[in-house]
This record gives structure tokens, sequence and C-alpha cells, in this order.
């Protein structure tokens, strides 16, 4: 029988998330992404949200850091995300593309085809089959979906606690003629507003790191996946190696953390049992960063522009190199003396460059793992 973990949530206000969606980030959710969107911000708004995210990490070190901040943080979870999302969404766009998670590369593979094959090994490990009824947990502006919906004739509905990515998921839903396929439906993923045994199969891309509490999440899962149903996930985790009694381990967790609007970021171990407190029975697990592939999973934000595969991806990889960064952050923050781009913009542009390092520091030391591919079955009775 499944464990009920006791775990605090934040209460939900979905007028009041939607109401500063609207004045932070006015129609920008139609306009071209990244920059464009970027530029469009109400600068008060912003200035808020900056406020918000940046409570929780200014002035903190790995080395200071008290079980008390990580529980404020904790306790804080939907709007420290919500903000972050707020904040960095468009940065993203501009960066990365639509598909906020990393992959596995391959040679002679594009970055954009080794991100959508990242996205079909999911589906095929879950075994997502046409006309199924899907959820996709923390579903960013929907890109994985998209994919998935055209790859697998599935119906999946994305569920996120961030208005702005909401729109934008639908959007490109509109624009790409999948709407009959995705629904977008804003919630905290701790406290799901579907009903029991709702969805033949759940996915969850790099997003439930973000949850206070792992059992929290996946046993919302549990609850809406239907009996014999299979939940595939890719989890953002710290090895077995990770030592939280050394502070160079601390201070690259914490460098994630902030980075990448993290409360709390913990062990494979710790993963893995939370699998199976929830009640999920484990069909497969595994590290995929560890498959010895002949390109690390962390080329592109490391910059290291040797591993390309195709001449098109010089220009998606090349802003991701530490150079572009410190160029395009500076003029981020040229434009925001100069009132053409709201405050906050190279700050928060900043944190995630600091994120960069540190899930690129925490990769080559085998701290951090992005992609803890775990595959549980929820049992017929
Ligand atoms: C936050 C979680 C759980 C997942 C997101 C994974 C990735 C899509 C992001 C993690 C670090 C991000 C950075 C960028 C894009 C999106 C990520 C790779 C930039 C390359 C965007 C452009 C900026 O100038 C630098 C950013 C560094 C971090």
């Amino acid at each position: 029988m499944p464990s009920t973990p006791v775990i605090a949530l934040e209460k939900e206000d979905h007028q009041r998330d939607a109401e500063f969606k609207k004045v932070m980030h006015g129609d920008s959710a139609k306009a071209a992404g990244g920059v464009a969107a970027l530029l469009k911000k109400n600068t008060e708004a912003q200035q808020i949200a900056v406020d918000e995210y940046f409570k929780h990490f200014d002035n903190k070190t790995a080395e200071a850091e008290t079980q008390a901040d990580r529980e404020a943080r904790t306790k804080e979870y939907a709007t420290l995300t919500r903000h972050y999302y707020n904040l960095a969404t468009d940065i993203y766009e501009y960066g990365w593309g639509q598909c906020f998670h990393f992959c596995r590369y391959s040679p002679g593979e594009s970055f954009y085809q080794a991100i959508a094959r990242h996205e079909h090994y999911l589906a095929a490990q879950i075994g997502i089959k046409k006309d199924m009824k899907v959820l996709d947990v923390g579903c960013g502006v929907g890109g994985p979906a998209r994919e998935i919906a055209k790859f697998t004739d599935a119906h999946i509905t994305g569920l996120n606690n961030n208005d702005y990515q909401i729109d934008r998921a639908t959007h490109y839903a509109v624009r790409d003629g999948l709407s009959g396929q995705l629904k977008f439906v804003k919630g905290d993923f701790m406290q799901m507003s579907f009903p029991d045994n709702s969805f033949d199969a759940v996915y969850a891309i790099e997003a439930t790191v973000h949850a206070p509490k792992l059992e929290g999440v996946y046993g919302e899962i549990y609850r809406v996946l239907k009996p014999g149903g299979v939940f595939g996930v890719y989890e953002w985790l710290m090895t077995d190696n990770y030592d939280n009694d050394n502070v160079e381990h601390r201070d690259i967790r914490l460098a994630i953390e902030v980075g990448n609007g993290i409360s709390n970021m913990v062990t494979i171990n710790e993963g893995l049992a939370a699998m199976k407190n929830v009640g999920f029975e484990l069909l497969h697990h595994e590290d995929l960063a560890d498959r010895n592939d002949p390109m690390p999973w962390y080329w592109p934000i490391a910059g290291e522009l040797r591993y390309m595969q195709s001449y098109l991806d010089f220009f998606t990889v090349v802003r991701m190199t530490h150079t572009a960064r410190r160029i395009l952050h500076g003029f981020a923050g040229i434009l925001e003396t100069v009132g053409l781009a709201p405050k906050g913009t190279k700050k928060t542009a900043d944190a995630l460059a600091r994120g960069a390092d540190g899930l690129v520091a925490g990769a080559k030391k085998k701290l951090f793992t992005p992609m803890y591919l775990m595959v549980g079955k929820k049992p017929l009775n």
C-alpha cells in the first residue's frame, strides 16, 4: 500500500497568478519569443519577480547556508518556480529553443534532432500509443508535448504552474495545428486538479526537480495514473558521489539550484526511494549520462564547439559560449540602463550562466545528472 507523505503545500491562487502574468507579460506570449518577448515586459512587475526569486539566493553561500534557508525555499516552492520561469522563459527560448531539457548526442545528428530523439526515447520507454490520454508534468512551453503528440498520435495534457508558459505553449500548439491533440492546464504538480486514475501514461522531462519533495509530485502522478499505467521521468539528481559535508560539492549544488529555480535537489538514492515509497513498481532505472557517449550531454552549455555535428548548429550553440554570454549579458545590462530592457534581465541571465557552470562542474565531477531515467508502473491492484 503506497504511503501518503506529509508535505506542506503552498496555497494556490490562480486569479492572482493570471493577473500578475497579464501585467508582467502583456501579450508578449504571442511575440516571436526570445529577445522580442523579453523586451516587452512590464518593469515594475519584473522587479517583483526578481525580488521574490532572488530573496532566496542573494548573499547565500554554500558555506554559510543553513537548514532554515533551505526550508524557506521549499516552503515557497511554487512561487519560487513560477517567478523563476517568469524571468527565465524568454532567455531559454532565445538561447536553447522550446524544449527545455538536455539530451544525449550521437555522431552526425544535429542539436535539435538529438533533443527530439530524447523525447521519442522516453515516449517509447513508457509505451505511448495512438489515442492514449497522456499527462506531461511540467510541460514548459510545450516543445516536448508537440513532438511526442506528432510522434505517437496521443492526446497530451501539459501541466504547468506558470501562466506565461501556458500561453506560449497554447500559442505554439495553435500555430502547429495541434490544438486537437494538446491542451495546457495551469496548476501545481504537488496538488493536481485531475481526478484519480485519469491518464493512461504520464511523463515528466526535467521538471519534477522543482518539487519541494519528490514523494509529493510522484504521489500525485501515481494517483492520477490509471492502474497498469506507466510513468517515465528524466530526473535531475545529485549522484551518490555527492557528499553534503564537502563544501565544494555543496557549492556546485547551490549554483545549480540558484541558476535553475530549484528549492532543494536530492540524490539518486532519494529519487529511487521516492518512486518506491509512493507505490510505483520500478521497471527500469538508469543514469543515461553514464552511457559513455562520444559527446557529453553538457557540451553545448560548456561551449565545446568541437562537438558540433552540423554547421547550422553553430548558430544555436555559439550563443552559449562564455564569450557570447559575456557580450550578450553585458549588452542586456546596457539595454537596462537606457530603459530598453526591464531591470533584472542581466541579473537573471547571469544567474542562469552561474547555474550552467554549476551543471558542467557537477557533470565533470560525476556529482550530478539531468537524465536519471526512472520508469515505474502503477500496479493493477
Ligand atoms: C531548469 C530545468 C529543470 C531544466 C532546463 C534545462 C535547460 C533547458 C536549461 C538549463 C541551463 C539553461 C541555460 C540556458 C538555456 C536553457 C538551459 C540550457 C542559456 C544557454 C540561455 C542563454 C543564456 O545567455 C545563457 C544560459 C545558460 C543556462
